[in-house]
């Protein structure tokens, strides 16, 4: 454990009565000063991951850390955390200043030194000058803010962020972002973000960790991840991607839509089954003939910044391609890619193998 750890969960469980584990033997570390997101679809154990940390829920096995300490049986209030709700859960009969204060008022500090903190974290959020506005006065975005400033006044070390973008309309969910995460540099206090939007992962984090069914599939930068998915859910979730079945030929060389190419990956047994993923962009239309793989064009959609192109091999295989070239349907067409942009990866790896692999892939 680095010094600049804040958090830490060693193997930790979380099971509700007699269902199946929630989150089944989840370690990972947290730094401190660092925006991180927790990707997954609906359901994987998001939610609980910051419920765990937040002190609203105990772990029914493993240790939660916080500084160094084992935390798992103390109360949420007695945590330097706080959470912004995807709600915000704001008192409506409290003016924005109430709001921010509330906090601060059960602490019971005196009234100068709330005032001065409470305009404080609303000059971070750009809310100064707000105090007497009623919460129903304010937009979405405004009542984020408030939120916000409500968790920052505490001074908390970490701040937990379940869906708060959510309920906002794209742009200004795309303000938002860009928002939160320039308070967070300012701030300098560790995020937590949950989300199951994978491109707000990619814009927003210094580290991801990307979870389903309660595990950690993969965690890392957004171009760790984006460039080198460890497994099929990661790269089907981060992106869009051509998943295809092939086999490995011996190191550098695989196979697949009937023909041999040169690869970067190795180490893995010849005649291996795999599955070849590229992403769309990495795919660029030539002539049939200066293609590595020959296709025929199905369907073309015009996406502003690029047309995003559906083609087959003769294998069957479908390919899609973001390119600025237009393509003609029913045309054939060549596609070429470097040996970099094959990413190959096992194919039914069972969940022992995979931990295996995760765990040299994690160092
Ligand atoms: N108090 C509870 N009792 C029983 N099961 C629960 C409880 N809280 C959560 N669960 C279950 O735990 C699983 C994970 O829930 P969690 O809220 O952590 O997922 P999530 O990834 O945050 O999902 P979402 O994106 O939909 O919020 C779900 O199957 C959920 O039904």
């Amino acid at each position: 454990m680095s010094d600049n750890t804040i958090i830490r969960f060693e193997q930790v469980t979380k099971q509700y009565d007699q269902d199946p584990a929630v989150l089944d033997n989840v370690s990972f570390e947290i730094e401190r000063g660092k925006f991180y997101t927790l990707l997954g679809p609906s359901g994987c154990g998001k939610t609980t991951i910051l419920r765990l940390i937040a002190g609203f829920t105990e772990p029914s096995a493993g240790d939660i850390y916080l500084n160094g300490n084992i935390v798992n049986h103390v109360p949420a209030n007695k945590r330097q955390v706080n959470t912004v709700f995807q709600d915000y859960a704001l008192f409506p009969h409290l003016n924005v200043f109430e709001n921010v204060a509330f906090g601060l008022r059960i602490k019971k500090l005196k009234n100068a030194e709330i005032k001065t903190k409470v305009q404080e974290a609303l000059r971070f959020v750009n809310l100064s000058g707000y105090e007497e506005r009623e919460i129903n006065e304010m937009s979405g975005g405004q009542r984020q803010r408030v939120a916000i400033a409500r968790a920052i006044v505490n001074e908390p070390e970490v701040i937990l962020l379940d869906e708060p973008l959510s309920a906002l309309d794209l742009k200004l969910r795309t303000e938002m972002q860009y928002e939160l995460r320039e308070l967070q540099r300012r701030l300098g206090i560790t995020f937590i973000f949950v989300t199951h939007d994978q491109e707000e992962a990619l814009a927003m984090s210094d580290e991801i960790f990307v979870i389903n069914k309660g595990r950690i599939q993969q965690s890392g930068t957004p171009t760790d991840i984006y460039d080198e998915p460890i497994n099929r859910f990661v790269a089907d979730f981060i992106g869009e991607s051509n998943i295809v079945e092939g086999k490995m030929i011996e190191d550098f060389k695989v196979e697949f839509a009937n023909k041999q190419f040169e690869c970067v990956d190795k180490g893995l047994h010849s005649n291996e089954p795999v599955e070849i993923v590229i992403r769309p962009e990495d795919l660029e239309i030539t002539r049939p003939e200066n293609g590595k793989l020959q296709v025929r064009v199905d369907s073309q959609l015009f996406r502003g910044v690029h047309y995003e192109i559906c083609c087959y091999d003769q294998s069957g295989n479908e390919w899609l391609v973001h390119s600025t070239k237009k393509a003609e349907v029913n045309s054939e067409i060549g596609l070429d890619f470097e040996p970099e942009a094959i990413h190959v990866m096992r194919f039914g790896e069972t969940e022992e193998e995979f931990d295996k692999r995760l765990e040299a892939y994690n160092g």
